[in-house]
């Protein structure tokens, strides 16, 4: 298969765990015989510094004219100040919006080999296997009026009927291919937004008789997460839950870093990214965590170009470089590498697999 990847490593840690990513699709690409060409391009501060502006119109048309993204993260201190128009809404939520990926996907999957590594009890952790799908160009991170003065500032929070159709559909069909079950959160005690959520997904659940739904408020949810992670399957909800709710989530598995995502649309295209940001405090320094990348690499592969074998291999070769106990700084135990030889340690599995795969074939075939 041929394919074009569009590569947006951006800020801190950014560079270092989107190589690790492309690194893993290349050996993938080498082992299943496909052909994927990468193209770079620059986002956030990266950008800002190269060019001005944190999302060059070039950018976007590297993007569209790929079949899937692969980005880093963006932002940090260094832009903060001396350049505010670097700030996420300007690079990040300005690329989300701009290709509609209203619906962005964080798989949370406990891995047995790092059970010791979150700071829940294993007996919490064990059978964790949930998808939080969060709405991702609504909501609060776009809605006008947003301004902010020396005395006041303000924010607004819309979510039109259609944005919450599409998003909760999204949820139901993703509930019907799993387990049958969708937690959907809000604030419905309190906010208009997510009464008219709620009475949504009511009306949408005739629809999905096989789908067992239950309403949770967010703040019980936060609470959920930890007592009974396993309980959960499919969770729904508005961006800025989504967002906190699944940096919550990732310590399950043990890190932040750990976490996929996948953002996507009605079609096949995506933009493909680990939840977490770009880390400044551990920028440059080998520390990063590089499987919330590789596992995007993973996703985009299955989601947008239907390649499911080759992505459980990576998720393959993740799962036996953490069995056989290499970790990365952030996680608790283990035998710590650098993001460069964890990588490596995966690139190893994939090519093994190859081997043992070949042996397996001449032996059917003798
Ligand atoms: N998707 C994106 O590009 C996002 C960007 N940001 C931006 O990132 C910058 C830093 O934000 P923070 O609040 O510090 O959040 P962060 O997610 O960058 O880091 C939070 C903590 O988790 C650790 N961490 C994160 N990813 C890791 C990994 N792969 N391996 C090991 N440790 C990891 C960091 O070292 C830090 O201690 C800010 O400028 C923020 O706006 C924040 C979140 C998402
Ligand atoms: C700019 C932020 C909304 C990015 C973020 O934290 C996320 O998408 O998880
Ligand atoms: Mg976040």
């Amino acid at each position: 298969m041929k394919k074009r990847i569009a590569v947006l490593p951006g800020d801190g840690i950014g560079p270092e765990v989107t190589q690790a990513a492309v690194d893993v699709v290349k050996a993938t690409a080498k082992r299943f015989h496909h052909e994927f060409e990468f193209h770079y391009a620059a986002i956030g501060g990266a950008a800002y510094d190269a060019v001005g502006e944190p999302l060059p119109d070039q950018t976007i048309e590297v993007c569209a004219a790929s079949d899937a993204v692969l980005l880093g993260s963006v932002g940090g201190p260094k832009w903060d100040q001396v350049a505010p128009e670097v700030r996420p809404e300007k690079s990040l939520l300005a690329l989300r919006k701009q290709f509609n990926l209203y619906a962005n996907l964080r798989p949370v999957k406990a891995h047995e080999a790092l059970q010791e590594a979150s700071p829940l009890k294993p007996e919490i952790v064990e059978g964790t296997d949930f998808v939080i799908v969060r709405e991702l160009t609504g909501g609060l991170y776009f809605s006008e009026p947003r301004k902010k003065t020396e005395d006041s500032a303000v924010d607004t929070l819309v979510y039109t009927r259609k944005e919450i159709e599409r998003i909760v559909e999204t949820a139901f069909q993703l509930a019907r291919s799993r387990n049958g079950k969708l937690t959907s959160v809000d604030k419905a005690n309190v906010l208009a937004s997510s009464k008219l959520w709620r009475e949504i997904v009511e009306e949408m659940r005739t629809g999905y008789p096989d789908v067992t739904v239950e309403h949770m408020l967010v703040d019980a949810a936060a609470m959920q997460l930890i007592k009974e992670p396993s309980s959960f399957d499919v969770i729904v909800t508005e961006n800025l839950f989504g967002d906190i709710l699944s940096d919550e989530a990732s310590m399950i598995t043990g890190s932040l870093g750990m976490l996929p995502s996948a953002s996507v649309r009605d079609d096949s295209f995506g933009v493909y990214e680990p939840i977490h940001g770009s880390a400044p405090d551990i920028a440059g320094q080998g520390k990063a965590n590089p499987a919330g990348a590789i596992l995007s690499a993973a996703m985009l592969l299955k989601q947008s170009f239907g390649l499911t074998a080759e992505a459980q291999a990576i998720e393959d070769a993740v799962e036996r470089v953490l069995k056989d106990g290499y970790t990365t700084a952030d996680l608790k135990g283990g035998r710590v590498l650098s993001t460069e030889q964890w990588t490596a340690k995966v690139i190893e599995e994939l090519d093994s697999e190859s081997v043992s795969d070949s042996i397996c074939f001449s032996y059917i075939s003798g």
